[in-house]
């Protein structure tokens, strides 16, 4: 979708919902923080489009070649309409005034500043600012323009946090809620697809053979991966669902998987199915780093659920973030909700599903957990050093599925590698476990490519690498660095 797009989606919402003129108060909030919100959103999406073909805003920038005023006019335009239109309660107007000022400070490439709110990874957050300043000398201070681009991504994100946690008693707000909901109850008829899929499947699994298991799970993965295109962010909060059968689609989908790794992925998890029966393994746990809420996180359950009632895993321990992230990541509210949505469906294999998801979580086969690391802008390969636990947590699975592509920017230190270098070198040792990326396209960064493939991508397609339309299964493993021959 094209940000015109965009902006004309948000006003006609706006002009909309203002006509119905049936908001209640909470509405009101909820409606003035997502315009706010969203308007520093498209702020960076409309003003620095290319960022993602550059590592830092000010290359973004220079490339972009769209008239700043013309961002400003716009939000200058949300910011007032949303002043006019609401009256405001003190804590709302001084959380709209904060971000006001991070637009601002983002429009102006202004220093970044400290955060000054007291929760368990402030400090952190400041320290890692002290790392970027180390990093570009005393000359200039860290700011908006001059840092790396996943740097202050993250950073955004974070400030707005900063502002609404600073404000009881809005401070637990998820402001991007609305459009995550949204998205799950859009994608109904393919949830309940999805769901009658598994229930299928799972009427005759003693049945099934190695061959036919093997099948369903590449197509649960490939579900997985294709869930991946249904992101908030990459729409800046606009509608983003799926509405066909996720099945059906698959094999038309299966010429834009760039990498597919699938066969590496089934072999790790079959090989430790196989030692179990032989005695020889203990552990058998899929660990999933989740990424969207709404269509992308039940086509995650739905591969999870596949993998304990096929016996692939004994246990799937799924991480969401800490607080609201990128738009449309997976709170622990958000996982919550969308399990008890599900068993409250009128469609009887969804219910089902939602059910079991439900007494899964309550016999400790799933597992959900949420680490401050994953909402802080570190490169993966930092992990161990930085959040040791993390890494001891995931050196514990057998396997770990990394959903998106933040993840994958994060997981490759959203570097401009060249496309054929491997996507091991890429990890610069991060490698709790095995693990594979499960991401679409949407950044400009992609390794693990045939020699040439990238430059005919770039002839034939060449907004490739960020319109959502590609994807890769990218698989490592530690067991896989130990054969590998020596240069
Ligand atoms: O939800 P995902 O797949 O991580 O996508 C989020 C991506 O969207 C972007 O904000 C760009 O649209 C990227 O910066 C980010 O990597
Ligand atoms: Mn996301």
């Amino acid at each position: 979708m094209g940000n015109a797009q965009c902006f004309h989606g948000l006003f006609q919402q706006y002009n909309t919902n203002k006509q119905k003129n049936k908001h209640t108060k909470e509405k009101q909030v909820v409606d003035k923080f997502q315009l706010v919100t969203v308007s520093v959103l498209l702020l960076i999406k409309f003003e620095f489009e290319s960022a993602a073909s550059a590592t830092t805003m000010a290359a973004a920038k220079a490339a972009s070649g769209v008239p700043p005023s013309l961002s400003a006019k716009v939000i200058g335009y949300v910011v007032r309409k949303v002043d006019d239109f609401f009256e405001g309660i003190s804590a709302e107007k001084q959380a709209i005034s904060l971000l006001s000022k991070l637009r601002n400070e983002m429009q102006t490439d202004k220093p970044l500043l400290e955060l000054k709110d007291d929760l368990p990874d402030t400090e952190s957050w400041n320290q890692y600012m002290q790392r970027q300043q180390n990093q570009l000398g005393d000359q200039e201070p860290v700011s908006w323009f001059k840092s790396p681009w996943l740097y202050v991504e993250c950073y955004m994100y974070r400030r707005i946090q900063e502002a609404i946690w600073l404000n009881p008693p809005i401070n637990n707000f998820d402001f991007f809620n609305e459009g995550k909901t949204e998205s799950f109850f859009e994608s109904q008829q393919a949830v309940m697809a999805l769901c009658t899929y598994l229930g299928d499947i799972q009427k005759s699994m003693e049945t099934l053979s190695e061959n036919q298991l093997s099948e369903c799970f590449n197509k649960l993965l490939q579900v997985s991966l294709w869930g991946n295109r249904c992101d908030l962010s990459i729409s800046a909060g606009q509608k983003n669902s799926q509405k066909a059968s996720p099945i059906d689609s698959l094999n038309s989908l299966q010429s834009f998987i760039l990498v597919d790794d699938s066969n590496m992925v089934w072999l790790t998890l079959n090989s430790c199915r196989r030692s179990e029966g032989s005695g020889k393994k203990t552990a058998d746990r899929v660990d999933i780093v989740l990424d969207n809420a709404g269509f992308e996180l039940i086509t995650d359950l739905v591969l999870a659920d596949f993998l304990v009632s096929s016996g692939l895993a004994r246990q799937v321990h799924f991480h969401g973030k800490c607080f609201p992230w990128f738009v449309s990541d997976v709170t622990a509210n958000d996982f919550q909700w969308t399990i008890r949505q599900t068993m409250a469906a009128n469609h009887k294999w969804m219910c089902k599903s939602g059910f079991q998801w439900q007494s899964y979580l309550k016999e400790g086969l799933w597992c959900y957990h949420d680490h401050p690391f994953w909402t802080q802008p570190h490169e993966f390969c930092d992990m161990a050093a930085d959040a040791p636990d993390l890494y001891a947590t995931l050196q514990e699975a057998d396997l770990v599925l990394f959903k998106g592509d933040l993840n994958y920017r994060k997981l490759t230190g959203d570097r401009d590698w060249p496309h054929t270098v491997d996507f091991s070198t890429a990890l610069r040792g991060f490698e709790p476990s095995a693990l594979c990326s499960l991401r679409t396209l949407k950044a400009n960064v992609q390794v693990g490519l045939q020699p040439g493939q990238g430059e005919k991508l770039t002839s034939q397609d060449p907004s490739w690498m960020t319109n959502g339309k590609y994807a890769v299964i990218q698989f490592q493993s530690p067991k896989l660095e130990k054969n590998r021959p020596q240069d």
